[in-house]
């Protein structure tokens, strides 16, 4: 959209002189619309600054009265002279700037109106509404007031691997094997618990847990391992544990990894998204035994929510009454998934006498219930929020990190200072550029050239403006670098070929919308672009947290109309940062790419109209053949019915 604005504005009137007179006017009119551009700019920060300076105004009168407003509470008996006065006081407080006069007769009518009041003796009704509210203190439940710090410092790692000897040998030479010689963080303080709290699993039922760490430092092995540990000994076949991603790729990165570390077991692992027929899905979940009815074929299944339902409402044999490990890999966004009421219904099959999770004479004499592991980078730790989970004695791990990006066990007295704060790895650089919309592409096309940057993930709000700007950025880099785009339009392998390009260095610009910026773990991303400005925090921190991961440098820009500055200022407060500065490309830097950036212009206007026109060849074809097939059929009945009793 954004890039047909620029197409309008750069549209020329028909040439009448010779090539180079055209040239100088094109030219000439680039500059004047820098100017223009200039200073609409300057006019805007004038006005931005007088209503800045109006709103402080306004807040600092605000305060007085509610500060003067805030002494006016009870009325002492015997007291009504000092309370006439003070209220003369507040009154004059609240007509700050007007005569004389006007303070006289305030003064006479807020006596007559104490006088008709009767105040004597009594407390005024209603006036303590003035009373300044005392803030309400946060009281949390035990379990998020205290929880399992984890350090977000992935330069000084000191457990090794072969340090961890409560994880299985085989485990442990599999991790070397690829190149994972000490853990991060995360796993150090989650791998023992879970290995632990499922040692006496017979016995006491395993707490639930919530882990919120940063992108990129290692949560996805905190599951996989001690889940393989456990499982591995288990000799009949049955769903143990249920893995749920919001999206099919991460769906896909997290069975490969459930794969690689369960080489060498009879473990089966089981991927279901949807990119198979059902009828393949069910074929790799069960098979129908003359002597036993319905097998299943699976220890561990890894599923996007919405397949998971699909299964369980029609699926034959499909069982998880042994589950004992649900796993929600970014668990906020599978929770806010459009199929909200997949907790529910797995519910209803995991229990299906409708019994629940508290401890009691007869749930102790059952089977054990699946311990829940939630996991994200912007985990819910909201109280209210989680409780539609109905978690059993849950138990918080959460990283924090404070201003000048080190962790503070001190600090942690407040509770609020972590409390829905999301922590974002410490190897990340933020910044931001501003730019005009119609200037935008050439600003990224600048930056990078001067930055020399490779390996970049650029974010887009929609399929098409990604698609088009990667038609634009592909003309003005030429051979230079390779740019794609992928959208959810692609087939799944199609991606899977896109995504694995990216990371071996063949595409050096990768454009993307957000279906990309959750969890997908690309290797190397020097650089994350949100082309299109992020609307809420979380979006945000995932899309940055494709760099920067497992303790890599990586540097995260966001490219900001004026207009989008406050809202993107906001957003760092929220998430209390305070070092993103901006980097400043100027007009005068662009005006020797005039012309190539018009040529790439009229390259992108020429593409999209050719692919529009395909596009809506393809539509008049795919509406011929249907309406052929109708009146084929039509032919076919009327043929039907003339000739009846022919086959
Ligand atoms: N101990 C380790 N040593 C070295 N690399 C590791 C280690 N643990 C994990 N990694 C690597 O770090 C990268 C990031 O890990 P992972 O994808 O699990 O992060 P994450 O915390 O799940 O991130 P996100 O929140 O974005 O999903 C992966 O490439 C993974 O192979």
């Amino acid at each position: 959209m954004e890039l047909f604005v620029v197409n309008r504005h750069n549209e020329e009137p028909e040439s009448k002189g010779t090539e180079v007179d055209e040239e100088q006017e094109k030219l000439k009119k680039t500059l004047q619309r820098i100017e223009k551009n200039k200073k609409l700019r300057s006019k805007q920060k004038e006005r931005d600054k007088k209503l800045k300076e109006t709103i402080q105004r306004t807040t600092k009168l605000r305060q007085a009265k509610r500060e003067l407003k805030a002494k006016i509470v009870v009325v002492p008996k015997d007291d009504n002279k000092e309370f006439l006065d003070h209220n003369i006081e507040v009154d004059e407080a609240n007509n700050a700037g007007t005569t004389e006069e006007n303070t006289a007769k305030n003064r006479k009518n807020k006596k007559r109106k104490l006088d008709s009041n009767n105040v004597e003796g009594f407390t005024i009704l209603g006036v303590d509404n003035f009373a300044k509210k005392n803030k309400v203190k946060r009281v949390l439940p035990k379990w998020l007031a205290n929880p399992t710090i984890i350090s977000v410092n992935l330069q000084k790692l000191e457990t090794k691997v072969s340090d961890m000897k409560v994880l299985d040998k085989s485990l442990r030479k599999l991790l070397k094997a690829k190149g994972i010689l000490n853990f991060f963080p995360v796993q150090v303080e989650v791998i023992p618990w879970l290995l632990e709290s499922n040692r006496h699993s017979d016995i006491m039922f395993p707490r639930d847990v919530c882990i919120s760490a940063p992108t990129g430092s290692g949560k996805t092995l905190a599951f996989v391992l001690p889940l393989i540990q456990v499982i591995k000994k288990h000799h009949i076949k049955k769903i143990r544990a249920l893995v749920i991603l919001p999206t099919r790729d991460l769906a896909v990165q997290v069975f490969t990894t459930f794969k690689t570390y369960s080489e060498g077991t009879n473990i089966d692992i089981c991927l279901i998204t949807g990119q198979n027929s059902f009828e393949a899905e069910q074929r790799q979940l069960v098979y129908k035994n003359a002597a036993f009815g319905y097998v299943t074929k699976v220890d561990i299944l890894v599923c996007t929510a919405g397949r998971l339902i699909d299964h369980l409402k029609a699926t034959e044999g499909f069982d998880l009454q042994h589950l004992e490990f649900l796993v929600i890999d970014e668990a906020d966004r599978v929770l806010e998934s459009v199929q909200n009421d997949w907790l529910y219904h797995l519910e209803k099959h995991i229990y299906p006498d409708g019994s629940t999770r508290i401890l009691n004479q007869i749930t102790l004499q059952k089977r054990r219930p699946p311990q829940k592991l939630l996991f994200s980078a912007t985990l819910s730790q909201d109280p209210e929020k989680l409780q539609q989970l109905n978690l059993f004695q849950p138990k918080l791990f959460t990283s924090v990190v404070e201003n000048n990006g080190e962790l503070s066990k001190e600090n942690l007295v407040t509770v609020d200072k972590f409390i829905g704060k999301y922590t974002t790895p410490k190897e990340l650089t933020e910044r931001y550029i501003q730019t005009s919309v119609d200037l935008k592409p050439l600003v990224l096309y600048k930056f990078i050239n001067q930055e020399k940057l490779r390996k970049i993930l650029v974010f887009t709000h929609s399929v098409e403006s990604a698609h088009r700007l990667a038609i634009l950025l592909t003309a003005l880099f030429k051979e230079e670098l390779k740019v794609q785009d992928i959208s959810s339009h692609l087939q799944l392998k199609q991606r899977k070929e896109l995504i694995t390009k990216f990371s071996e260095g063949q595409i050096d610009i990768l454009i993307s919308t957000d279906a990309l910026a959750r969890g997908i773990d690309l290797p190397g991303v020097q650089c994350v672009i949100s082309y299109s400005a992020p609307k809420y925090l979380k979006a945000y921190i995932h899309r940055a947290g494709r760099t920067a991961r497992a303790g890599e440098q990586g540097i995260a820009i966001t490219m900001l109309h004026s207009s989008q500055l406050p809202k993107f200022q906001a957003l760092l407060k929220q998430a209390e940062k305070s070092n993103v500065e901006e980097i400043k490309i100027s007009e005068e830097d662009l005006e020797p790419l005039g012309d190539q950036y018009k040529e790439s212009l009229d390259k992108l206007r020429n593409t999209v109209e050719k692919e529009e026109k395909t596009g809506l060849k393809k539509i008049k074809a795919a509406k011929k053949f249907k309406k052929n097939i109708k009146s084929y059929n039509a032919m076919k009945i009327n043929s039907n019915g003339a000739e009846k009793g022919t086959p």
